[in-house]
C-alpha cells in the first residue's frame, strides 16, 4: 500500500433553497473568489466549526437570486476548490416518489439521472478532453458522516436513493411524475444535484447529497400537485435541521484527512484524452485548480 500524505479537510457545504448561511462558525468572513469560469452563486462563507476548515456557498445566493439553470456550477466548484475544499456537501430540497420519503424526511442520495438540457456539464471540451466515471457518483465515506451526522441530530434519515435531476424551473408534469416514480423507479426529485455532482468528480472533490424533503411532488392522490407555498412552508423547519446536521460533520471528518479511499480526489487519472501536444493552452490555464494535480 502507498502511504499517504494527510492534508487539512475543509467542509464545503452548498446550501441549497431555505439555506443561506450557517451560524456558529469561529473566524466567520465572506469571501469573494474570482474563477476562470465566471463569478460563483454569491461570496462564500469561510471559517472554523470544531477546529476543522469549513466554506459555505448558498446555491441560489443569499436572497435566492440564480434560477436551477443559471447556477453557475462550475465557477461554484472551482471556487471551493480554490478555496482548499476537500469534501463537498449538498443539502439540497426535493420532491419524494416514495411514500415512505416524508416531507421533513432526509434521504442520503447515491445515484442520480440526469435530465437535464440547458447548463455547462463539464470543465472539458475542446483543446482538453476528459472522461471520468460517474458510475458511483457520490462518495460512500462522506455519505456515512451525512447519515450518522443527521440521526445524531435527531433527524429521520433514509440512505440510498435515486435523486431526479430536472431543468425547471417548472414542477413535472403528472405524467413526467408517474413517469419518474413507476418506470424509473427514482426516490426523489430535485433540480439542481446535475451537473454539480459531475462536476465535483471532475475536480477530484468527494461529493454526497443530503436531499430534504418538502413534498411529495404530483404523483401522490392524497397531495395533489407540487405547490411552491407547501414547499416553503416545509422549507425552514428542513433548514435548521439541515445546519444542525452539518454541525455534526466537522468531528466525525476530522481536522486532517487521508486519500480517499474511494478515489474521489484520483478521478482524473487516467481521464485525460488529448495529447499533450495537442492541448490548448488557453483551457488549460482555466483547468489550473480544477485538474492541476494531474495536468502540473
Ligand atoms: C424551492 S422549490 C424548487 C427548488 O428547490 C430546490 O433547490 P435546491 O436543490 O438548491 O435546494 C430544487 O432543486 C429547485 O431548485
Ligand atoms: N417536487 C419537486 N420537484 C423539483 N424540485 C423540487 N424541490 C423541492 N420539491 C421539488
Amino acid at each position: 500500500m502507498t502511504a499517504t500524505t494527510p492534508k487539512d479537510t475543509m467542509i464545503a457545504v452548498i446550501g441549497g433553497s431555505g439555506i443561506y448561511d450557517i451560524d456558529g462558525l469561529e473566524d466567520a468572513q465572506w469571501v469573494g473568489v474570482d474563477t476562470p469560469w465566471g463569478a460563483p452563486s454569491d461570496q462564500i462563507l469561510t471559517g472554523r466549526f470544531d477546529g476543522v476548515k469549513m466554506a459555505f456557498l448558498p446555491r441560489h445566493g443569499r436572497g435566492h437570486v440564480h434560477s436551477p439553470t443559471e447556477v453557475p456550477y462550475r465557477a461554484n466548484i472551482d471556487a471551493l476548490k480554490r478555496l482548499g475544499a476537500t469534501d463537498v456537501i449538498s443539502v439540497s430540497a426535493c420532491g419524494s416518489f416514495r411514500e415512505a420519503y416524508a416531507p421533513g424526511d432526509f434521504v442520503v442520495v447515491d445515484q442520480f439521472i440526469d435530465r437535464t438540457f440547458a447548463r455547462e456539464k463539464s470543465f472539458f471540451g475542446t483543446g482538453c478532453v476528459a472522461h471520468v466515471s460517474v458510475a458511483h457518483p457520490t462518495c460512500p465515506r462522506l455519505s456515512d458522516a451525512c447519515e450518522t451526522a443527521a440521526k445524531a441530530a435527531g433527524i429521520t434519515v433514509h440512505r440510498g436513493g435515486t435523486y431526479l435531476c430536472m431543468e425547471g424551473p417548472q414542477f413535472s408534469t403528472l405524467a413526467e411524475s408517474k413517469m419518474y416514480r413507476e418506470a424509473w423507479g427514482c426516490d426523489v426529485i430535485g433540480m439542481t444535484n446535475m451537473p454539480e455532482a459531475k462536476l465535483a468528480r471532475e475536480a477530484e472533490l468527494c461529493y454526497a447529497s443530503v436531499a430534504m424533503v418538502t413534498d411529495y411532488d404530483s404523483w401522490h392522490p392524497d397531495h395533489g400537485a407540487v405547490d411552491i407555498s407547501d414547499i416553503i412552508q416545509t422549507l425552514q423547519g428542513n433548514s435548521d435541521k439541515g445546519r444542525a446536521m452539518v454541525k455534526g460533520l466537522p468531528t466525525l471528518l476530522g481536522a486532517t484527512r487521508e486519500d480517499c479511499p474511494h478515489g474521489c480526489d484520483k478521478a482524473l487519472e487516467y481521464a485525460i484524452m488529448t495529447a499533450p501536444d495537442k492541448r490548448d493552452p488557453a483551457l488549460l490555464a482555466k483547468l489550473d485548480t480544477v485538474a492541476g494535480r494531474v495536468l502540473g
